[in-house]
């Protein structure tokens, strides 16, 4: 009888990376290979506190947790300390998972054959090429970012910047002849408001570099026909996105927080292309003064919309302009603290996405065909929104003011742009054509990520 295969998947522990790892997860358990999802506790709690459906799953994937070395939310929220405990603790936790998981079967079917780790936790690939597991590399931001990341090395040899990430000549960079320039706010450690985490993330990346000689297998989330020149500057990269969910997966797709469906109902009662959905992915943080004009831009805009506020989106407490603006806005606006996105975006009834431009938003807005309107936050966002503004042309930047915020004003003027554009729409949907066609029978990545599964298989 054939082995029963058993892959360990490990995820950096953000809402950006749990979701599409466990896209892939069900992937391959779809095929009979069973799988590990490895978190860190806290995140693991959040994942398990709000998807009871994952306990369903636990025939199919089974969910681990293990410890990141921190203590308390406060600890966490220090992303030097984090990325250092994390590199320093958990390394060990993974070996001895995988060591127990060995010993307690004593089953030569459950060994672990293979691991898949998230580019932000390159040290797994090295912890597995040491017990002699085969390996992949994981990447959840576009292949353009990660080109930036692996040439972190080559980039400080150039001058281009310093060894903590910071820009030291504000040219094109160029990485080769074949690939686009990048500009310097493109750069996918960047956190304009934040120099201290700007160089904890620069590290993290810088690590990654280091890290991918551990793989020569790196999965995308994103297909060939979208970043062709890119693909082609990371040795071993296999486009195997727009990864989706399916059906099934909508209501345990590993969201950190409940989502909350009576978004749909409404959606339903609204027309095709009328609503303006907003939501800024899971770590953008408003100064209440930006978080006042977004509002009062989409209360004079007239127009539906559906607005995603976390509980923690602002910095400062705005309950109380809040009652008065859900008060004004009740006949065409409705606020939630976490939808089912994906849901949305592919409702007829949505015109178009005012997004950060994190990678999984941008790519669910690409594959539903929805105009995008732009405000990064951070990091990869600043390269997505240029990618999707002047590369794709598949949405409008809404931009700050001398004073750095945008103004009411800017929302109300770009969402009338973004869906006034006959350009930008046809784009969308030849952009969403192309994401169907490569995940459909015979298409590229679904050919890539069967043959990676025949691999695992094998
Ligand atoms: O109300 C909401 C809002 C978001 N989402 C989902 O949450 C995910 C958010 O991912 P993403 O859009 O990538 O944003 P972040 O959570 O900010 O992701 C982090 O990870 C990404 C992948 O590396 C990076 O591109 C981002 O810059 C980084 O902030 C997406 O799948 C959304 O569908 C929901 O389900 N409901």
């Amino acid at each position: 009888m054939a082995k029963l295969k058993h892959v360990l998947v490990i995820s950096f522990p953000a809402q950006g990376h749990v979701i599409p790892l466990l896209k892939l997860s069900h992937c391959i358990a779809d095929h009979g290979v069973k799988v590990t999802f490895v978190n860190a506790e806290f995140i693991h709690a959040q994942v398990m506190a709000a998807n009871p459906g994952l306990d369903n799953e636990s025939h199919r994937i089974k969910f681990v947790a293990i410890p990141d070395g921190l203590i308390s939310y406060e600890e966490r929220k220090d992303p030097i300390k984090m990325l250092d405990s994390m590199s320093r603790v958990m390394p060990g936790h993974l070996q001895e998972l995988i060591e127990k998981v060995k010993q307690s079967n004593g089953i030569e079917d459950e060994q672990i054959s293979f691991l898949i780790a998230d580019v932000m936790v390159g040290w797994a690939l090295e912890v597995a090429e040491r017990m002699g597991i085969q390996r992949a590399t994981f990447c959840a931001p576009s292949v353009s970012g990660v080109v930036l990341a692996l040439h972190i090395p080559k980039l400080i040899e150039g001058g281009v910047i310093d060894n903590n990430g910071f820009v030291l000549k504000n040219d094109l960079i160029r990485i080769s002849k074949d690939l686009r320039s990048y500009k310097s706010s493109d750069l996918v450690w960047s956190c304009p408001e934040d120099p201290a985490t700007q160089k904890a993330i620069f590290k993290c990346l810088s690590s990654a570099a280091h890290y991918s000689k551990f793989s020569n297998l790196v999965l995308c989330n994103s297909f060939h026909e979208l970043e062709a020149s890119a693909f082609s500057a990371i040795p071993g990269a296999l486009a195997i996105g727009p990864l989706i969910a399916s059906a099934q997966l909508f209501q345990c797709r590993g969201s950190l927080r409940k989502e909350d469906s009576t978004c749909l109902n409404w959606l339903d009662q609204h027309p095709a292309l009328s609503v303006i959905y907003v939501a800024f992915g899971s770590t953008t943080v408003f100064g209440p003064e930006q978080f006042y004009e977004i509002a009062y831009g989409l209360e004079q805009a007239t127009q539906p919309f559906l607005w995603v506020i976390r509980p923690d989106i602002t910095d400062g407490a705005v309950s109380e302009f809040l009652d008065g603006f859900l008060q004004r806005v009740r006949n065409y606006g409705k606020v939630v603290q976490w939808a089912p996105q994906e849901e949305v975006l592919a409702h007829p009834s949505v015109a178009c996405f005012f997004t950060h431009c994190g990678w999984n938003s941008t790519l669910e807005g690409l594959s539903n065909g929805v105009p995008l309107l732009c405000r990064p936050y951070f990091t990869d966002q600043f390269l997505n929104k240029s990618l999707i503004c002047d590369v794709w042309k598949v949405g409008l930047g809404v931009d700050s003011d001398e004073n750095g915020l945008i103004s009411r004003h800017e929302v109300r003027e770009k969402v009338s742009a973004v869906l006034g554009s006959d350009e930008i729409r046809a784009n969308c949907l030849r952009v969403k054509e192309m994401a169907r066609k490569s995940i459909s029978e015979g298409g590229s990545s679904l050919k890539n990520l069967q043959s990676f599964i025949e691999l695992v298989k094998a």
